[in-house]
Parts: C-alpha cells; structure tokens; sequence
C-alpha cells in the first residue's frame, strides 16, 4: 500500500493546526515574523516595443536587472494569460487529487521521468523539512515525455503541453536578447546548451507558523536560465544588498532567473539571484517553474565573445560535473563554482 509513504506529502493533510516540530528551523535559520514587502525595486521588462525602435534599449535594462538583482519580471512575454490560468488551475487541482491517484508519481529518485516528492530529494535523510510539495518533469521534445507525465486533471497533457512549448519560445528569445546584449553570437544558446527542460511546480499548503519555517531554502538555480509563474500569493524572497526582498506575484508576469551557467558562461557579467521560499498562514500558494538545462555531456566554459578584455574566470566543465559539485557542497553556490575557478594572476 501506498498509505504510508503519501503521508509525508504535505498536500494530503486535512488541517494542521500547529506546525509540526519536524518542520521547526533552528533559530538562526528562521525567516522571523518580521514582514517583508514586496520591493518595488524589481526591475520589470516590457518586452512589448522589442521589435521595433526600443529594442536595445530593453536589451539593456534585460543586462542591467541581471547585473544588479541576477532576477527581475517580464511582462508582455507572448504567452496568453488564458494558457497560463488554464496551467496554473491545472497544477493546483493536481495537488487536490486523492493520495491514491497521486501515489503513482511518488518518488525520491533524480532520474525518474515524472516526479512527486515533498520538501527536498533528501527527504529520508534531513533531520528538518520544508514545507512544499513538488511535481518535476521533462517537456523537450514533447513527444519523448509526455507520456510520462499525469492524465488528471482532465486536459494535464495538452495544456502542459502547450504551455511548455510556448515558455520555451519565451526562453529562448530570452537567450537570444541576453546574447544581443552582451556581444555573444547568436544562436550561441540553442542545442545542447538548452535542451533539457523540465517543468518544477511547487505546491505549499497554509502554515501554521511562517515564522518558523522555509516552504524552499536560500539558493541560487544551477540551470542555464530559470522561469516562474506565480499565482496571487507572496513567499518568493531575493537577498539583494545583504537583505531579504520580496517578488510581487504580479498578473500575467514572469518571473526570470538567470542560472549560474549564465554566470559561468558570460564570465561573471551577469549574476544569478540567492533566493528562497516563504510560507503563508492562510493560503495555499502554487508556483510553476521552468528551467532549461544544458545536456549532461555538454561542455560549459566562459564563451569568447565576453573575453575580449578578460581572462576567464573559470575552466571548462560538463553540466554533470557542475551539478555534481552542485549537490554535493548542499546546492551552495559559491562552494560549488570554486571548485571550476581559475586564478587570473599570471
Ligand atoms: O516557488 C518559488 O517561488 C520559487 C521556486 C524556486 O526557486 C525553484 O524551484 O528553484
Ligand atoms: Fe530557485
């Protein structure tokens, strides 16, 4: 039976009343119930005017915002926002489904193609949890996963499936603008750089205590580039300048992340934001990620045309070998890229 394995998923409880001790951070890792608000400081991108006679004036705020917060918004990024009601109403009934249905996608195992887990991969081995369920899967090329992916809701594979292909045409311009904008040839990210992609959904139900707990640690993304789309609950957080901001859930925007490959390969041009998850006490919060990857072989290195006037700073690497690091200095970034640093004393 599946009972007890699916009890663990925070999605399946019917009322909590008090935070379980389990979920209790140590004081020093508390986000504290002190409230942050939402920064009106996060730059926001109107990619609207992109074909016409502002373009590179876009391109330049798109470079500036992932200088400065290595995150900012978009808006007017081509994809409908009845698609993206129609996904996010998808993914949050999927949470609602019964444990039996959902058991099926139960898994702790990195390469299982459709995944459902809570808190973290480590689950059985973490003395503390974090308060968030998750559903990953692969989407590219569609026809190679999709049969993986759930049939319930009603609809799951052709909305997801549209939805997929049309945030990874987003992506891609996207790329395609950051290339444009720091003098990298196009195309330069199309192929293996971007192939994989999965979709991360995130599903925390309302927390007793926010003050206690994480619904997602401090991290930077490992990918090459990062989207999410937000439904109208706060939690996203940004460390920027040493403190804690928060990222409105704004209608119809994107949220943008660049990787840490996007770091390593514009040789530190531009930065990949620290960020974290906070809960909430009375809503359920749900929150869809996509994230395009390089393919685990491929060779990752600052590219050429950002070199001009610098030595690299770090050596080649594949993908694997960088998520390795990744995983294995606790998905800390800074440990993990020094172990690709170059030193630029000659
Ligand atoms: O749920 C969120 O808002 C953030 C998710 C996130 O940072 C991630 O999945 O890497
Ligand atoms: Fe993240």
């Amino acid at each position: 039976m599946h009972s007890d394995y699916m009890a663990v998923l925070i999605s399946n409880w019917s009322s909590v009343q008090s935070l379980p001790e389990n979920y209790v951070f140590p004081p020093e890792r508390r986000p504290g119930a002190e409230e942050i608000q939402a920064s009106k400081d996060i730059p926001i991108i109107n990619l609207e005017g992109i074909n016409g006679s502002e373009r590179s004036e876009i391109i330049q705020h798109i470079i500036k915002a992932s200088q400065d917060f290595g995150l900012f918004q978009v808006i007017n990024h081509g994809v409908s926002r009845e698609l993206t009601d129609q996904t996010m109403r998808i993914f949050q009934e999927f949470f609602m489904l019964p444990a039996e249905f959902k058991s099926k996608f139960y898994s702790n195992d990195l390469n299982s193609s459709c995944r459902l887990y809570t808190s973290t991969l480590n689950y059985e081995n973490e003395t503390i949890h974090y308060w968030r369920d998750n559903l990953t899967h692969r989407c590219h090329p569609l026809e190679d996963h999709i049969d993986h992916w759930p049939e319930s809701p009603p609809g799951y594979r052709i909305i997801v499936g549209k939805y997929s292909t049309e945030v990874r045409k987003f992506l891609l311009t996207m790329l395609e603008l950051i290339c444009e904008g720091i003098g990298i040839k196009t195309g330069y990210f199309e192929g293996e750089l971007s192939k994989t992609q999965l979709v991360s959904v995130n599903h925390h139900i309302p927390c007793p205590d926010p003050s206690l707990t994480l619904g997602m640690p401090e991290h930077c993304d490992p990918n090459l580039i990062s989207m999410l789309q937000q439904a109208d609950v706060c939690g996203l957080q940004a460390l920027k300048d040493g403190q804690w901001i928060g990222i409105e859930p704004l209608a119809n925007a994107f949220v943008v992340i660049p990787g840490l490959q996007l770091r390593v390969i514009s040789n530190g041009k531009l930065a990949s934001a620290v960020h974290r998850v906070v809960t909430h006490l009375e809503k359920s919060r749900t929150t869809i990620g996509t994230f395009l990857t390089p393919s685990n072989d491929i060779m990752i290195r600052p590219v050429d045309g950002v070199l001009t006037s610098q030595e690299p700073m770090y050596r080649g690497y594949t993908y694997n070998e960088f998520f390795s690091a990744f995983i294995g200095n606790n998905c800390e970034a800074e440990r993990a890229l020094q172990c690709f640093k170059l030193s630029t004393m000659h």
